[in-house]
């Protein structure tokens, strides 16, 4: 059952998707992290996709602070409510940094503030460079995503996600791509930036669940 909701609740959700033998709920309290862990193929991509509104669940609620994300009653009809993904106030971080290639760092990090509602490229521009320096890239801000380590380019991404003041971070094998040197002090950053923002984040790591998460939900196969 899902809780009752007012403002920053966290998130509830509960979903099935019979094509894809997923179904599950979880809760994650406003401000923690919530490992989502499960062997390959249990649905977790999907979990991630249907929460940032890229796939319907055939039946679900989601309820993010009060906002309802989507409300599948029935497979056969339409949605009661379906919060298109542009509005849900989610960030989405994966193992590929995802930086426009032709954008230097502090110019993907401004992309999408607008959008969160902070508006005027000077105080976007601020709120940017606040970040590189948060994230240890000051003096970075003007090289593009090839003139950065892979290291570094996460790092960029992280700041992209969280400057853009997220309600959700999903995170899906935020550090699975690094290498072993590098990903320790990522995962600290991680940590840091991460204190109080509610998340959910998929990892095959224990370190990862060791170091940020608050809670562990466990997908079992359902083959
Ligand atoms: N595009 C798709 N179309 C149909 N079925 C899919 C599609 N993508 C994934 N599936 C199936 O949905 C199920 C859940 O897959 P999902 O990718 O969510 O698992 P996962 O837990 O993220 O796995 P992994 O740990 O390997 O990334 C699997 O049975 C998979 O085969």
């Amino acid at each position: 059952m899902l809780m009752n909701h007012t403002n920053h609740t966290g998130l509830a959700v509960e979903l099935t998707v019979a094509q894809r033998n997923v179904e599950l709920a979880f809760e994650v309290s406003p401000g923690d992290v919530m490992a989502l862990v499960g062997p390959n193929g249990s649905g977790k991509t999907t979990t991630l996709m249907a929460l940032s509104g890229w796939l319907m669940p055939d039946v679900g609620t989601a309820r993010l602070d009060g906002t309802v994300l989507f409300d599948c009653p029935n497979p056969a009809q339409r949605p009661k409510v379906w919060t298109p993904a542009v509005r849900r106030g989610i960030g989405y971080l994966s193992q590929d940094h995802h930086l426009f290639p032709h954008l230097s760092a502090l110019d993907n990090i401004m992309y999408g503030m607008d959008r969160a509602g902070i508006t005027g490229r000077k105080a976007r521009k601020s709120k940017a460079e606040e970040w590189l320096e948060r994230v240890g890239l000051s003096g970075y801000g003007k090289r593009k995503p090839h003139q950065l380590s892979g290291g570094q380019a996460q790092r960029v991404a992280i700041a992209r996600v969280l400057a853009s003041n997220p309600q959700l971070v999903l995170l899906d094998e935020p550090l699975a791509a690094l290498d072993a040197h590098a990903a320790p002090a990522i995962r600290q950053l991680l940590a840091d930036v991460l204190e109080g923002v509610t998340t959910v984040m998929v990892t095959h790591h224990q370190a990862d669940i060791d170091a940020l998460a608050d809670d562990v939900y466990r997908i079992t196969s359902q083959t």
